[in-house]
């Protein structure tokens, strides 16, 4: 997945290499025995190379064939990471539709411009194909060659609008807040500010923005910066049908890199939280150090994606292996 955010990107695997825990056959043998363990033993590197090991070449290859149609679906895996894990785990509960109870994560105003979610079916339909009801949702949504991540994670079977807000950070909050509630997924300040480098690439909608510059532009603004800010949202309420947006980083729009860093330190970061971060005293250093550093910044950010990406998985037993991802299974 990772690999895909741009060719550029590679980070040397002996430097970040987590070392294999166990084979994904002794998780299943350890099943039982720990059946009653919260945690499971089963997040590991190549889950599926014993059941079918072509597993995530599989999802590699998809993920590339798509990757060269259309560019921006990277960048929406790794936005997919930040909402689905953030919210209680990594259980692929974000691709769940609504059902006639309940309102899914995806409905939530949160989630606005959360797109592509069509090509992970797609992802999901060639997995099948070859290994028919073995690899989760939870799992497509993350595989990744250059930062290599484990698997094992099995998909959750439900998904609900109001918990987002509980555990999902938000634009307009302080750092302070936004710092707690990395911290209690085990996510460290230089960690933190190194995943805010996703918005490095992409885009924000004027919905999102259109508070610092109506009635009046945010004097924190960078003043060149905000007349291509009201070109690109003329309206103070914007038109939900038009798609409206600002590219969070017009230097190197679609490359992750910590270009990032230097915009917001020149004030041109688009959210509150992302000015925040190059003004708050804990984060600022490693703002600036990120700034002048990408080797730098890609180290912590492959360590945050990491944590963030253990962040709570149901293992063993635990969920379900669904056959199609935006629908948990029907239990007979
Ligand atoms: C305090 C934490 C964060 C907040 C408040 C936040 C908020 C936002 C918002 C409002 C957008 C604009 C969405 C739109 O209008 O289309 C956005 C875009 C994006 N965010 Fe974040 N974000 C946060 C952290 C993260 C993290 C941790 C990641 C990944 C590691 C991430 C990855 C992205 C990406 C890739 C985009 C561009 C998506 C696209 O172009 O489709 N964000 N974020
Ligand atoms: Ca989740
Ligand atoms: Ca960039």
């Amino acid at each position: 997945m990772l690999e895909s955010i741009n060719d550029k990107y590679k980070i040397d695997k002996q430097k970040i290499w987590v070392p294999k825990l166990s084979s994904s056959l002794l998780c299943f043998s350890a099943v039982s025995s720990f059946a009653e363990d919260e945690e499971g033993p089963c997040l590991v590197m190549n889950f599926y190379q014993d059941t079918y090991p072509q597993a995530e070449d599989i999802i590699k290859e998809q993920v590339k064939l798509l990757y060269k149609r259309h560019k921006n679906t990277a960048f929406s895996w790794l936005r997919y990471i930040f909402h689905d894990c953030a919210v209680q785990s990594c259980d692929a509960s974000l691709l769940l539709d609504s059902t006639r109870r309940s309102l899914s994560e995806k409905e939530t105003d949160r989630s606005i411009g959360l797109r592509n979610f069509r090509y992970i079916e797609t992802i999901k339909e060639a997995v099948e194909r070859e290994c028919p009801g073995v690899v989760s949702c939870a799992d497509i949504l993350l595989g990744g060659p250059y930062i290599p991540l484990k698997t094992g994670r099995r998909g959750g079977r439900r998904s609900r609008a109001d918990v987002v807000e509980e555990y999902l950070p938000d634009h307009i909050e302080t750092i302070s807040g936004v710092l707690d509630r990395f911290y209690a997924m085990g996510i460290d300040t230089p960690g933190v500010v190194a995943l805010l480098g996703a918005h490095s690439v992409g885009r924000t909608h004027c919905v999102k923005l259109v508070h610092r510059l109506y009635p009046e532009v945010d004097s924190a603004l960078n003043p060149d910066h905000v007349p291509h800010m009201l070109h690109k949202c003329p309206d103070q309420i914007p038109d939900p049908k038009a798609v409206q947006y600002v590219r969070n980083d017009r230097g190197t729009p679609m490359v992750l890199d910590n270009n990032y860093y230097r915009n917001i330190l020149d004030n041109k970061g688009l959210l509150i939280v992302d000015h925040q971060l190059a003004y708050d005293k804990r984060t600022r250093p490693y703002v600036m150090k990120m700034a002048k550093s990408q080797d730098y910044f890609f180290k912590e950010f492959s360590r945050a994606i990491t944590l963030l990406s253990e962040n709570n998985p149901l293992t063993a037993t635990k969920g379900e292996i669904r056959k199609q991802c935006n629908l948990a299974n029907r239990l007979h």
